[in-house]
Formats: structure tokens, sequence, C-alpha cells
């Protein structure tokens, strides 16, 4: 399988390259270059499989060779050992035929894991096998940074440097990736906001001459195509789990760097019969407004009870507008050439292919806060300000009520502990045992100007892998 560059112009790389690096050289997102596709019969056969054997089912024709199977299957146990359910992605139900997936019982209570762990365990042992060691540089709104954390720490050939906006991710999450206090992890706030930690990362893609000459930068954010891989694979298994391939499935994804949804778009084309994608977003919704009015135009940043959401530029949308383009990367150069200057306008053939794809919602603090409310004082469930979002959007969005709406559920609420009081909790809700003593632990972190000279210097200073 190889894997080429959504601009055009880089050259096309076999899968551990592609694990090893982040953006293309010519600016670009990779992707394979062809999608492996599954017979309903042999969806069909996979009914009753684990997670972990049938995230080896769907990940195998990406990776292609370049771990053996035995690998392969050693990598994902490891991966999901870590997880606190058993089934590692549950499925509860909140009304008729309406249903949440938890993807928040991994170890930093996030769905962010689920492609991290894998990837940290991926890289460490692609890194011992080739005697090599790496930067890793990251951005995040809050989830990404400790999930990436908790799948590098171990790892002996990583640095691992993560960019956060300060005074603006949640404290809970800010302490779950500050006290890690192993000295290949930093931790960096950065006086900016989320668009400017995922535009340093980028820009630091493409000009790397401030590493020693030994080492390269790698991505663990979801421009890193593993990243998404792994995200195919609970799509699979909610499915199989209502019932397809027999059966349709829609699914609801609170929306940010579009990497989650883009991932449950590539099962779609994979042979999962998917029926509705919904696009749900915060006030942040340059994605709703592209979808429901052709306006994908930067607007400031807004604050929000949502803050993992609370992303401007979405990287992912790249690869579906590759797509949408029939993967002409010239055009998509044209494209991402205008956003820089402010806003881009899709095309008639390219808006209506999106909208025959996607549904799209925009929620704000006021209406998630009702629906946390309302869910609880009816179910009991509590629901963290990310998966309220996501299970609004479905139930304004849904078009058949006969066919199951998974709405993906991408942060455990006691991440957000000042969302889920202003939705008129009592109480925080409780953190899970390994996390109990958060609060009493030592932190570690650097506040950095938004100036990429002062964070690549701080890097190259404190490399220690
Ligand atoms: C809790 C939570 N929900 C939703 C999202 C949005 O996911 P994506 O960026 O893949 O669209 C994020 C961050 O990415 C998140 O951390
Ligand atoms: N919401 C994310 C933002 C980064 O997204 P990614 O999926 O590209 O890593 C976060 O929590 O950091």
């Amino acid at each position: 399988m190889k894997y080429i560059s959504t601009r055009g112009q880089a050259p096309a790389l076999d899968f551990e390259d592609v694990v090893l690096t982040g953006l293309a050289p010519d600016g670009g997102l990779y992707v394979p270059e062809t999608l492996p596709e599954f017979s309903q019969e042999e969806i069909a056969s996979w009914a009753g499989l684990s997670y972990e054997e049938l995230a080896f089912k769907i990940m195998a024709p990406f990776v292609s060779g370049a771990v053996s199977d035995a690998e392969l299957k050693q990598i994902i146990s490891e991966a999901y050992s870590s997880f606190r359910h058993d089934a590692i992605a549950p499925l509860v139900q909140t009304a008729h035929n309406e249903w949440i997936l938890e993807l928040f019982q991994g170890p930093t209570l996030a769905f962010k894991d689920f492609a991290l762990q894998f990837l940290g365990h991926l890289l460490d042992h692609l890194l011992k096998k080739r005697q090599q060691k790496v930067v890793v540089m990251g951005a995040t709104s809050g989830d990404t940074g400790s999930a990436a954390i908790e799948g590098c720490r171990r790892c002996d050939n990583i640095d691992i440097y993560i960019l956060h906006p300060y005074k603006r991710v949640s404290d809970v999450q800010r302490r779950q990736m500050t006290t890690v206090l192993e000295d290949n992890v930093h931790n960096i706030a950065l006086e900016g906001n989320f668009d400017d930690c995922q535009n340093m990362v980028k820009a630091s893609f493409g000009d790397q001459s401030f590493l020693p000459e030994d080492r390269q930068l790698v991505a663990v954010n979801s421009i890193n195509w593993a990243r998404i891989m792994a995200q195919i694979v609970y799509y699979f298994y909610a499915g199989l789990a209502l019932g397809a391939p027999a059966r349709p499935i829609s699914f609801s994804v609170p929306t940010g760097n579009f990497g989650d949804i883009f991932a449950g778009y590539l099962a779609k084309r994979m042979g999962l019969p998917i029926d509705q994608l919904v696009i749900a977003t915060n006030s942040n919704d340059i994605l709703h407004r592209c979808l429901s009015g052709n306006d994908h135009s930067k607007q400031p940043l807004q604050h929000t009870l949502s803050p993992s959401m609370d992303i401007m530029v979405s990287s992912n949308f790249e690869r579906m507008l590759f797509d949408l383009y029939d993967r002409d990367g010239d055009k998509i150069r044209g494209l991402m050439e205008d956003f820089k200057s402010g806003a881009m306008h899709l095309d008639e053939s390219a808006l209506s292919k999106a909208r025959e794809l996607f549904s799209s919602y925009k929620v704000d603090d006021d209406v998630m806060l009702e629906v946390i409310r309302d869910v609880f004082e009816r179910t009991e469930y509590l629901l963290d300000p990310h998966t309220a979002i996501g299970l609004k959007a479905a139930r304004e969005t849904r078009r058949r009520q006969d066919i199951p709406m998974v709405c993906l559920a991408t942060a455990h609420p006691a991440k957000f502990p000042e969302a889920v009081r202003k939705a008129g909790q009592d109480t925080d809700p409780a953190l899970p045992h390994h996390m109990a003593d958060l609060f009493q632990r030592e932190e570690r972190y650097e506040v950095l100007a938004n100036d990429i000279g002062t964070v690549q210097s701080y890097i190259a200073k404190n490399l220690k892998a």
C-alpha cells in the first residue's frame, strides 16, 4: 500500500515512512492511494469478533506487511490492554434506536486513546527496529496531548513536545499532561489558541533545520495517517454490534479537526453501510457553515465549554476535499492557498457531493448545557459537553428513526467539571481510580510566547532521549 499527498507534489511513501512523518513536504496530508474494500459477506463474517480481532482485520491491509501479522496483533493487544472496559468501546442506549458509543474507556478518558495507544506501541516497535530516535511534536486543544504523552512516555527513542493553548484547556486536561514527569516529556503552554499551536506544528514539519541532523519530526495529531486508520475500527465495531451489514447505521460525530468523522467516511467507503454521518460542531462552526452555505471562511476563534473542539482550521477537511475534487492535487493546492488568505469556496459539484455524504448542525453552549441537563434528568446518564453536542445534532438532523443512530461519546464528563456544574450537577463527576490523586500531583510545564523561533529553540535545547 502506498500513501500519496493531497497536494500531489510529494513522493509516495510506504506505511512505515508515513507513520514516521507528519505533513508531506508539499504541505499536504497523506492518504492511501487505494482503499481496501470489504464485501458484505466478509463484514458479516466478523460478527462477534473482539475489538482487538476486528482491529487486526481492518488495519492489516493498510499496514500491508510493514510489520508482520504476529507483531501487528501484539501491538493491538498491548494498545487496548490499558482500557478500563472489556468491550473497549461499549454501547449504551439513551432512547429508542439511539446509542452512545463510549470512546472514553482508555487511560486518558477520550477517544484519542484508541489511536494514540496504538500509535505509541507502533512507534516504539518501529524505532527499536530501526535503532532511531525521533522528536514527536503535537498540538492539542486538550485531549490529544495527554493521550499522546500516555502513548509515548515509555518510549526511549522519543522526545515528545506537546503545545497546548495557555489557560484554554480544562484543569483536568492540563494536569493529565503536565503531571507526567518523565524527562522525555515536555509540555509547552503557548500564549495563543489551538490554531496557533497547530500552525506551529505544521510549519515545523516544513523546515526541520532547528533539529540535530539525526532527528526527524513525527506527528501525533491526526495529520499522521495511523491516527485515522485506528479510528476506522470503532465504526465497524459499533455497526456490527447493531446489526450491520444487514442493517444500515448512522453516526453523529462531535467534530473539530475532522479526523474522527473522516474515519467514519472511510469506513463507509470500505463497505460499512452507513446511512447518515452527522458533523456536530460547537460555535466554532466553520464546517457547518461550509456545508450549509458554502462559507468556509476563518472567523475569530471562540472559547466554549467544549474546548477540545475550539478549532477553526480543521486539518483533515483537506483529506475530504481531495476526494470531493476527484483527487486533483492542483485543485487542492489552489483551495488551500485561498483559505490561507481567509476563505475558500467549494464548486457546485464538490458541495453537492459533500451534502450527500454529511449532515451538519451547530450547537452553542446554552443548548449543549440544556442537553446534558435533560438527558441526565431522563436517564441519569451524564454526558460530556462534546458528546452532548453530538447527541443534539443527531436528534436535529436525523432522517430515519428506524436506523440506529450512534452518537460518539468522545470524552468522559470528569474531564469537564466546569460544564457539568453549569449543567446543574452539584458535585463534580469522579475521576477514575487511576487519576484520583491528579490534583495532588506535581506539575511541570513551560509557558512560551506565540513565536516559532522561541518554541523551536526550546525544543532543540531540551532534547533528552
Ligand atoms: C472530546 C473531543 N471531542 C471531539 C473532538 C473533535 O474530533 P476531531 O478533531 O477528530 O474532529 C475532539 C478533538 O479533536 C475532542 O477532544
Ligand atoms: N481536539 C484535539 C485537537 C487536535 O486534534 P487531532 O485529532 O488532530 O490530534 C485535542 O484534543 O487536542
